[in-house]
């Protein structure tokens, strides 16, 4: 499988014709199959000097306040965006490639507006995501509540074998909390997706969540023959820490 350049650090758009293409708008060839996966035709090297091998979508959604962005910056850049709160506008992206079984998957993860008032920007970009990360926060009821509206909206939009996570985050707030781990567990269960709490915060459980993500999509597209499923929850369950655990 050849390689190719990894879309240039941090994008914004609010537009789905401005949506991650530049690779071919540079002229270069990429390889893109029926269900949007990226297998670029030849090496190159990116500005950060990463190559990969595949390339797949990922979102990020729920509602305003959930921390879908610290999510994302912490997964990034490895840090915390503490103080006032910036809700974030329309739809932006970054890029992270992650190294699966020797395999480079760039990740390119779309960070979107949980405000209802961007919520038909957010709708045109779902038909082409192999994964969303749906968000609640353990200290909002409502955002918990709100998962199922969601789902629901999530199953109207997207491809019909997206891989869809849910994630508790801000685990770390201990004395604020009060969605139960047991609540989003059950929860998850009831709709069949996999499930973990995370903290952009702490960092708990942050890489596992993209990286669990990014192995399900690479086991699905180069899965050969006899070998077995790869067992997203059973993984997720093995490699998962709790709260007041460590860093992630
Ligand atoms: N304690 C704690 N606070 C968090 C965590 N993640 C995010 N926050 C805080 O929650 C607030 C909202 O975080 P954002 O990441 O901006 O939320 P968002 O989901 O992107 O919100 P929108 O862009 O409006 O959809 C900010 O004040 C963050 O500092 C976390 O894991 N723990
Ligand atoms: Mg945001």
């Amino acid at each position: 499988m050849s390689r190719k350049k990894a879309l240039k650090g941090k994008g914004s758009s609010n537009t789905p014709s401005s949506s991650p293409s530049s690779d071919k708008e540079k002229g270069k060839k990429v390889l893109t199959q029926s269900n949007g996966v990226v297998h670029p035709s030849r090496p190159s090297l990116s500005n950060s000097g990463e190559f990969y091998d595949i390339a797949f979508k990922v979102m990020l959604v729920g509602d305003s306040g959930v921390g879908k962005t610290c999510l994302l910056v912490r997964f990034k850049d490895g840090a915390f965006l503490a103080g006032s709160f910036i809700s974030t506008v329309g739809i932006d992206f970054r890029n992270k490639v992650l190294n699966i079984d020797g395999v480079r998957v760039k990740l390119q993860i779309w960070d979107t507006a949980g405000q209802e008032r961007f919520r038909s920007v957010t709708h045109a970009y779902y038909r082409d995501a192999h994964a969303l990360l749906l968000l609640y926060d353990v200290t909002n009821k409502a955002s918990f509540d709100n998962i199922q509206a969601w789902l629901t909206e999530i199953h109207e939009f997207t491809q019909q074998n997206v891989v869809i996570m849910l994630l508790g985050n801000k685990a770390d707030s201990t004395h604020e909390r009060i969605v139960k781990r047991e609540e989003g567990e059950k929860l998850a269960k009831d709709f069949g997706v996999p499930f973990m709490e995370t903290s952009a915060k702490s960092g708990l459980n942050v890489e596992l969540a993209f990286t669990a993500v990014a192995k399900e999509l690479k086991h699905r597209e180069m899965k050969e023959p006899n070998e077995p499923k790869f067992q997203l929850q059973e993984y997720v369950n093995k490699e998962m820490k709790g709260v007041g655990c460590c860093r992630s």
